[in-house]
């Protein structure tokens, strides 16, 4: 089996791509979205967040993400601490989830910061979705109905796309020049020679 690692900054397109390798066939773990969950079905991830953060984290059982954001999306050692609680949890979960795919010869993980979680160690290749910076700032700012200030402070909590390029393997353009789908049919020719 091969562990493909997906990533590209926010708005860059990964799910995009995650839809269309879904569609291929290949089964992808939403590293963003199982988090999320996570974060608020864990009991350990709850009682550290708790612990650093303050109860007002949680209203019953569901996180207050705008809170959370705004205190890691500002602060680097407040980011480091949310990630150390949050990301062992998540990578136990994916390697779960691995686990229950032995049929798959192909499997991926999609997170934007798949280099800076440590993520990639679990991976043998990584694709990086390519989006130039400013096509990524409009396009996060109209899907998420967000402003500049915000997708910036998320953007500068990530790695830059000139040292992701560094650490790919693989790269996809998603800049509306070459189409995805053929990209990434030969992504998985390439993967599978
Ligand atoms: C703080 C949270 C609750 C905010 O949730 P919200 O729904 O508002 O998502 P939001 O629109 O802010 O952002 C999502 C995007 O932010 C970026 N992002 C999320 N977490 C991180 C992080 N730890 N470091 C850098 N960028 C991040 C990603 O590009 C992601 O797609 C959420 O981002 C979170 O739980 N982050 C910590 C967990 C984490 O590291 N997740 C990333 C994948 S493992
Ligand atoms: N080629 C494209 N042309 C125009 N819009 C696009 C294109 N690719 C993606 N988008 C749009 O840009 C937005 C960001 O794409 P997507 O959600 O796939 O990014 P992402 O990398 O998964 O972001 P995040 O890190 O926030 O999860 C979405 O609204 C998507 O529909």
């Amino acid at each position: 089996m091969i562990k493909l690692g997906i990533t590209g900054g926010i708005g860059s397109g990964k799910s995009t791509v995650s839809e269309i390798l879904k569609i291929m066939g290949i089964p992808v773990y939403i590293a963003d979205i199982e988090s999320k969950k996570l974060t608020e079905s864990s009991p350990i991830i709850r009682e550290k967040l708790i612990d650093v953060f303050g109860s007002d984290l949680y209203e019953g059982d569901k996180l207050n993400k705008p809170l959370l954001a705004s205190y890691i999306f500002n602060d680097k050692n407040k980011l480091a601490i949310a990630n150390s609680i949050i990301h062992p949890e998540v990578d136990k979960h994916f390697i779960n989830w691995v686990e229950k795919k032995p049929e798959s010869p192909i499997v991926a993980v999609e997170t934007a910061i798949l280099f800076e979680s440590g993520m990639n160690r679990f991976t043998d290749k990584t694709l990086m979705v390519y989006t130039p910076l400013e096509e990524r700032i409009k396009r996060t700012m109209l899907r998420d109905n967000t402003t500049m200030e915000k997708v910036k402070e998320r953007i500068n909590s990530q790695v830059s796309d000139e040292e992701k390029i560094k650490l790919t393997d693989y790269i996809i353009y998603n800049d509306e020049k070459q189409s995805l789908i053929e990209q990434c049919k030969n992504l998985i020719h390439n993967i599978q020679q």
